[in-house]
């Protein structure tokens, strides 16, 4: 296998840049005819990965979703991981986790192991220990070629309280870009280690020296536009993966019509590899 970085790049060469979500919210599944219990998420999830797994150039399953379901709701997200796979996504899991350096080390051991039934391609991970924090996760995906996408300006209104504080002269999210972007050092086409920034932010870090992926969530239901992407991210355009869940979701139950609302957002977003 290739590593993380070098995949997604080749995926996004051949898909477009889009990350689409998948988002079991209760009044989605309502809106489906779905019922709200593991049932009925195994079929929204079912639906998802027959539109767009073999379409998006990554699928990234929202993990609360399914945990709503406890362990039923648990063996779904573990099959349509396997099944987005199998459709040729690379699946980014949401689960932003982050803790002491030997509880992450069980983390890592949980999602980037590929002996573990819950093993993707990717996670989210939350840099609010500290990045240091992280080092068993870095550790992990290297071992196993598989990445990170480390939280750093978040899409939701909340988040520059924190992120935007400046401590030594730079702000908190572009502490965790730079030191995100040293753990990228020489990797080429694309470091397997990203960050998370909004589609939404004001004040956005400088991603130059980053060398990884920019996930940017809040497209659509969040207001988030491509003339945002274009505005926020102007100089590392072609490191950035828009990440869309409702904004697609809202097409279903129809396949053809979630199918239809992925290809107009590649299309909308070409412009990243141009
Ligand atoms: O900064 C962040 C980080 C993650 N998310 C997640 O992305 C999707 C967004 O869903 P939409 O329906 O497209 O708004 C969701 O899973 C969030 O948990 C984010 O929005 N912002």
């Amino acid at each position: 296998m290739t590593g993380f970085g070098a995949r997604l790049d080749a995926a996004l060469d051949e898909r477009g840049s889009l990350c689409v979500g998948i988002d079991p919210h209760p009044g989605l599944l309502a809106a489906w005819g779905l019922s709200d219990d593991a049932v009925g998420l195994g079929r929204f999830a079912d639906t998802c990965v027959e539109a767009f797994g073999g379409l998006a150039a990554v699928v990234k399953p929202q993990s609360a979703f399914f945990e709503t379901y406890g362990s039923a709701g648990i063996a779904v997200l573990e099959r349509t991981v396997v099944a987005a796979q199998a459709a040729g996504a690379l699946v980014l899991l949401d689960v932003k986790r982050g803790d002491i350096g030997s509880t992450m080390t069980a983390y890592a051991r949980a999602y980037l192991d590929p002996a573990s039934p819950l093993a993707a391609d990717a996670i989210t991970v939350s840099p609010f220990l500290g990045v240091g924090s992280l080092d068993p996760a870095f550790a992990a995906a290297t071992e196993h070629e598989r990445g990170l996408f480390v939280l750093a300006a978040t899409s939701n209104p909340e988040g520059p309280q924190v992120q935007q504080a400046v401590v030594a002269g730079r702000s908190v999210a572009q502490a965790v870009v730079d030191d995100v972007g040293a753990r990228n050092a020489g990797a080429t086409p694309l470091g397997s280690f990203g960050v998370v920034a909004g589609a939404t932010i004001a004040d956005p870090p400088d991603f130059t020296a980053l060398g990884g992926a920019v996930l940017a969530p809040g497209v659509g239901a969040q207001g988030g536009t491509a003339d945002d992407v274009r505005r926020i991210f102007g100089a590392s355009l072609r490191a950035v993966v828009p990440s869309v869940s409702r904004e697609v979701l809202r097409a279903g139950p129809d396949v053809a019509a979630l199918r239809a609302a992925v290809e107009r957002l590649v299309a909308d977003f070409a412009f990243l590899r141009d």
